[in-house]
C-alpha cells in the first residue's frame, strides 16, 4: 500500500502495523527473506537489552551447569524488537533443537498435544503470539508446563476417558506483543519473563553496522547514526531502512553510505529525521494547521487527513504518542510543544505573544 492521496487505503489493508509501510514494525515479505541472515546467533552478538541479556545468560548458564532443561521463558515486547531472534538464541545456547509454532496455528487442544508429545528431551518449543491460543489449548499447556504431562481425551460423551501422557522435559519460550492479555495462571508458569524495550539510537547504530557487514555494504559511522535516528527504536525497521539506503547509495553514489547519502535516501522515502513517515506527518500537520494543535476528536482528525479512523488511531498515533508529539485526552487529540517544534511551526499563543504575527509558519 502507498499513502498516495488518490488511493486512500481501505480499512482492510490499513489494519494496525500495515506490513508494507517502510516504518511499520511488522515483518513484510522482504524482511522475512533476509531476517534469517541478519539474526544474531548467540547472546554475545545480540545487541542491547543489557538487563534481559544478563538475566537470560544467568538462567541458561545455571541450567547448563546443572545439566537440566532451562526454565520456561516469556518474551514480551513490541514487534521487531528481537523476540523470535532471542528464542533461537536460547535454543542455540542450550545446544537444543527448536520447534516453532504460534498461538493462532493451534486451533484445538489436540494440535498442541500432537506437538508436545513429539518433543525431544530438552527441546525448545517456541510459541509465538501465545496470547492468541485457544482456551482449551491454553489449559492443556498449564499442565504441560508444570508437570510435563498432558491428559489426552479419548472418545466422546460419557464414555470419554482421559489418558495421561508423560512428556519429556522441554523449555517453552512464549512470545507476545501483548503481555497484558495473558491470563495470570499462564504468566505465572514462566520461570523467567523478559520485557524487551525499544532500542537506544546508539544500540541501533550497532545493529546497523553489524547488518551492513553481513550485507557487505560500506557504511560510515555518521551514516549509521542517521539511519538509527529514523528507525523508531526498532531493529527490524533499522535493517529495512539500511536496505533502502543501500539501494540509493548504489544507484546514486558509489555505494558508500555517508550521512548525506542516508539523509537524502530517507528523504526520498519520506521518512523524516525522527522516523515519521508521510502518514504520521499528515496527521500531525492537520492537527497543528487545521485545529491549532487541538483538542480535536479522532473522527474529525481522520476526515481531515482522508484516512480511516482506525488507520489514524492504530497506525499513526501510537508512535506519535510514544515520541511525545501527540497526546490523547478525554477532550480529544492535542499536539505537544515538541510537535510544533518538529514541524517548524509556531503555536498560536506564541505568535500573538511575538507581536501578533499571523503566518502559520511563524517568522
Ligand atoms: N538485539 C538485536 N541485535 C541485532 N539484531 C536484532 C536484534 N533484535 C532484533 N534484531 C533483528 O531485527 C529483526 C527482527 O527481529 P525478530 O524477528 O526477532 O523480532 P520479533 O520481536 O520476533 O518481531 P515480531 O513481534 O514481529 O515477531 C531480525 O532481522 C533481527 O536480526
Ligand atoms: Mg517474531
Amino acid at each position: 500500500m502507498n499513502w498516495d492521496d488518490t488511493a486512500p487505503p481501505t480499512s482492510e489493508d490499513s489494519a494496525a502495523g500495515a506490513p508494507d509501510r517502510l516504518v511499520g514494525a511488522d515483518a513484510d515479505g522482504e524482511d522475512t527473506a533476509v531476517e534469517a541472515a541478519l539474526r544474531p546467533k548467540d547472546l554475545e552478538e545480540f545487541v542491547g537489552q543489557e538487563r534481559v541479556r544478563e538475566q537470560l545468560d544467568l538462567v541458561l548458564r545455571a541450567a547448563r551447569a546443572r545439566g537440566a532443561t532451562a526454565d520456561h521463558v516469556l518474551l514480551s515486547g513490541a514487534p521487531g524488537l528481537g523476540k523470535t531472534t532471542l528464542s533461537m538464541i536460547i535454543a542455540a545456547e542450550m545446544g537444543a533443537p527448536i520447534r516453532i509454532t504460534s498461538g493462532p496455528a493451534i486451533q484445538h487442544a489436540g494440535d498442541l498435544a500432537a506437538i508436545l508429545s513429539s518433543l525431544q528431551e530438552g527441546e525448545v518449543l517456541f510459541l509465538d503470539e501465545i496470547h492468541r491460543m485457544s482456551r482449551p489449548a491454553e489449559e492443556m499447556l498449564y499442565m504441560a508446563m508444570e508437570d510435563f504431562r498432558v491428559d489426552v481425551i479419548v472418545g466422546k460423551g460419557p464414555g470419554a476417558t482421559a489418558i495421561p501422557l508423560e512428556l519429556p522435559p522441554f523449555t517453552l519460550v512464549g512470545a507476545t506483543t501483548r503481555a497484558g492479555l495473558l491470563p495470570p495462571p499462564l504468566r505465572d508458569r514462566f520461570g523467567f519473563t523478559a520485557h524487551m524495550e525499544f532500542y537506544a539510537p546508539a544500540e541501533l547504530q550497532r545493529v546497523i553496522h553489524r547488518s551492513a557487514g553481513l550485507l557487505d555494504v560500506e557504511i560510515e559511522a555518521e551514516g549509521a547514526a542517521e539511519i538509527a535516528g529514523r528507525s523508531r527504536g526498532t531493529p527490524r525497521i533499522a535493517n529495512r531502512l539500511l536496505r533502502r539506503v543501500r539501494d540509493y547509495a548504489q544507484v546514486k553514489a558509489d555505494g558508500v553510505i555517508t550521512r548525506e547519502i542516508a539523509s537524502q535516501a530517507l528523504g526520498v522515502y519520506e521518512v523524516d529525521a525522527r522516523g515519521l513517515d508521510r502518514l504520521d506527518r499528515a496527521v500531525l500537520t492537520a492537527l497543528l494547521k487545521l485545529f491549532g494543535g487541538g483538542p480535536v476528536g479522532l473522527s474529525t482528525l481522520a476526515v481531515a487527513v482522508g484516512e480511516e479512523r482506525e488507520t489514524v488511531e492504530e497506525v499513526a498515533e501510537p508512535f506519535l504518542v510514544r515520541e511525545g508529539l501527540l497526546a490523547r485526552t478525554p477532550r480529544g487529540r492535542i499536539a505537544t510543544p515538541a510537535a510544533w517544534d518538529h514541524l517548524g511551526l509556531v503555536p498560536p499563543q506564541q505568535r500573538a505573544g511575538a507581536g501578533g504575527q499571523q503566518g502559520l509558519f511563524g517568522a
